[in-house]
């Protein structure tokens, strides 16, 4: 065992679920910026009921690859994707999937917290209206309920859903995306560095909800912070310079490396 200074991970009871299909599935994923290769070759799975951290130094393409999870590389003229991700067996890059239907399936949580300037209510019953999910007023209710409840928000705003959501802290923010993103019931989350704009507590509160929301969704998440990966996943893929350098049990990544790379960056030898 090597001397780090993160956190021992909690993974180690984990039932191996390798067996089983996996939700998402990553293929020698490569990303071109124009003619610059940003991301070289990336096949990694992702499972249901475990939160899955991309570690890495900056610039390395942690981003890159999360995004090519849910097409939001599309949004970038100079971006292009080669190799295959599939969602349940499906291709997600294929003609016949509606990007929409694969956003909604597939939900982002980003870096900086970005409520609609709307309502709090407004914010969580846009998607669900958008995409069809509720019949009347009454079930459009109950699911903006729902989903706050599961970001864990709901005490704090139940008595102000017609506030402004741009007017919570930023903390609350941040869980009002989650809500956003759970109202249209996905399948993946994705977080971008979640509480990288967040104070200590606030950022506690993200975390002890990842760790709730682990059992429903798969969730993928990006962070700088290797105590923060120690401590809220199960898997970790260590990315360097647009290569994904080592994947495994997250107890594996920071006490028993495989690779050199990866033991000097969780030994902060660089980074
Ligand atoms: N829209 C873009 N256009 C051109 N190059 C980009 C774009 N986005 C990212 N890159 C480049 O691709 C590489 C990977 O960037 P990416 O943001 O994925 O890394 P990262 O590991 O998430 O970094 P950080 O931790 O700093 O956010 C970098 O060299 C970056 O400059």
């Amino acid at each position: 065992m090597i001397d780090t200074l993160i956190p021992t991970p909690t993974d180690t009871a984990e039932p191996a679920v390798e067996e089983r299909t996996p939700k998402m599935s990553a293929r020698d994923v490569k990303v071109f910026y124009g003619a610059k290769e940003a991301l070289k070759g990336v096949s990694i799975d992702i499972h249901d009921d475990r939160v899955t951290a991309f570690i890495g130094p900056s610039g390395c393409g942690k981003s890159t690859f999360l995004r090519c999870l849910n097409r939001m590389n599309d949004t970038i003229p100079s971006a292009r994707v080669t190799g295959t991700i599939e969602l349940d067996g499906e291709d997600i890059n294929s003609a016949a999937m509606d990007v929409v239907q694969l956003r909604a399936r597939v939900g982002m949580v980003f870096q900086k917290p970005n409520p609609f300037p709307k309502s709090i209510f407004e914010n969580v019953a846009y998607g669900p209206r958008i995409h069809g999910l509720a019949e009347n007023k009454s079930e459009l209710e109950a699911i903006v309920e729902k989903s706050l409840k599961r970001a864990g928000l709901w005490d704090e705003v139940k008595d102000r859903l017609n506030e402004s959501g741009t007017a919570l802290s930023g903390g609350q923010q941040q869980r009002l995306c989650i809500a956003r993103a759970i109202a249209v019931d996905p399948e993946v989350i994705l977080m971008d560095e979640p509480c990288s704009a967040l104070d200590p507590i606030a950022t506690a509160k993200i975390e002890e909800l990842i760790h709730e929301l682990r059992g429903r969704y798969a969730i993928a998440i990006v962070t700088h912070n290797m105590q923060q990966a120690a401590r809220v996943s199960q898997r970790t893929a260590f990315f360097h310079l647009g290569e994904m350098v080592e994947y495994g049990k997250t107890s594996d990544i920071f006490t028993n490396p495989r690779e050199q790379r990866t033991q000097d960056y969780i030994t902060g030898r660089y980074g």
